[in-house]
């Protein structure tokens, strides 16, 4: 797989009269591949729009080394930025436009052809609504309409910061909907989100930031794999006497309310056997699996409070050396 976005050590401090000075990123590794929909997760103010600003070249860096599509940004982001739609603030519209209008705008703005308008209104799922008012769309409406003008230019990569944000379950599922389509169509997609659930559900691979730091990365599966540990909820007539039972047979367990949890188990027919050959038949065996939301918590949570986050193991980030893209965010660049 070839890398789409690598960021190697990247540092962003903030310095300003009022608040002094701010580590926002502190030597953050990210890598995105071709095909991946990408997780960056982390808590508020953790420093994942600051990176996203930092790679696009709003924002200026204070080192690291970052590449989009093999360029090296932000230098030369403009040789691929014709390929990267991103959306890292959201845009504001103008509510009298219809949607079709205001996508008419910013195509000619871009140079893209207009035949693109109605090819990206029907990514969104906004084909039959093109010719409504921006100002009568919902929420979720809009949130589409600011991807369909990152889609205009049929990119390669598409980087979404916070999309889900502000959305009602409907809008968060039709925001889904549309990034799972998007991915079927061979666009990279990179989300930032502080909503697990979503991620989850989503994402394929996932990247977590906290202050400033990567804490975890990899496939979502794998990620959740380094956490379990191989628990059990079991039901049965007398949990006390299982316990016992079970730590004979040197398992680990403990009463918990009415059930009980087993932990460390391999094998849960061990578990049943033990107990079944005492006379005490299990009525559930469940094993207890970690989500991204217990393992985003112990990530962050606890790192939250200790004096640095540990950084997670760089290896398989290859060296950026190569190129990057820019978006025109018709932003200046932050200091
Ligand atoms: N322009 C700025 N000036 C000063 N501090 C800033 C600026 N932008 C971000 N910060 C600080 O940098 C840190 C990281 O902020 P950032 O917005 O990157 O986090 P985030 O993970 O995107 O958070 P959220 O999920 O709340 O958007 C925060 O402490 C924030 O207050």
């Amino acid at each position: 797989m070839s890398a789409v976005i690598e960021i190697e050590g990247l540092r962003k401090t903030f310095h300003s009269v009022r608040n002094g000075r701010r580590v926002a990123v502190d030597g953050f590794d990210l890598l995105v591949e071709a095909g991946q929909i990408h997780g960056f997760l982390g808590p508020n103010g953790s420093g994942k729009t600051t990176t996203l600003r930092a790679l696009l070249g709003l924002v200026r860096a204070d080192g690291g080394r970052m590449s989009v599509l093999g360029e090296p940004s932000p230098e030369l982001l403009p040789r691929v930025a014709g390929q990267v739609g991103a959306i890292v603030e959201s845009p504001q519209f103008f509510g009298n436009f219809t949607g079709h209008r205001t996508l008419r705008l910013l195509a000619r703005a871009g140079g893209v052809p207009i035949a693109r308008v109605d090819e990206a209104l029907e990514l969104v799922g906004l084909r039959d609504r093109g010719d409504e008012r921006v100002k009568g769309y919902s929420l979720g409406m809009k949130q589409r309409l600011a991807v369909a003008s990152a889609l205009l230019k049929d990119p390669r990569l598409l980087i979404l910061d916070e999309p889900a944000n502000g959305l009602d379950p409907a809008g968060i599922r039709e925001m889904r909907d549309l990034m799972r389509s998007l991915a079927a169509t061979g666009v990279t997609v990179l989300v930032s989100s502080h909503i697990l659930g979503e991620i989850q559900l989503i994402c394929d691979h996932v990247t977590i930031i906290s202050r400033g730091r990567r804490v975890a990365a990899g496939r979502v599966d794998e990620v959740l794999a380094g956490y379990d540990r191989h628990e059990f909820l079991v039901r049965v007539a007398e949990p006390g006497r299982a316990v016992e039972l079970l730590q004979a047979a040197e398992l680990t367990a403990v009463v918990d309310g009415e059930a009980l949890m087993v932990s460390g188990v391999s094998d849960p027919t061990v578990v049943s056997r033990v107990l079944g050959e005492q006379g005490l038949w299990v009525g559930e065996l469940t094993p207890l699996r970690p989500d991204l939301e217990s393992v985003f918590l112990e990530l962050t949570g606890a790192y939250e409070h200790s004096s640095v986050p540990r950084q997670v193991d760089g290896s398989g980030l290859p060296h950026a050396d190569q190129g990057e893209a820019v978006i025109n965010l018709d932003r200046g660049v932050d200091a």
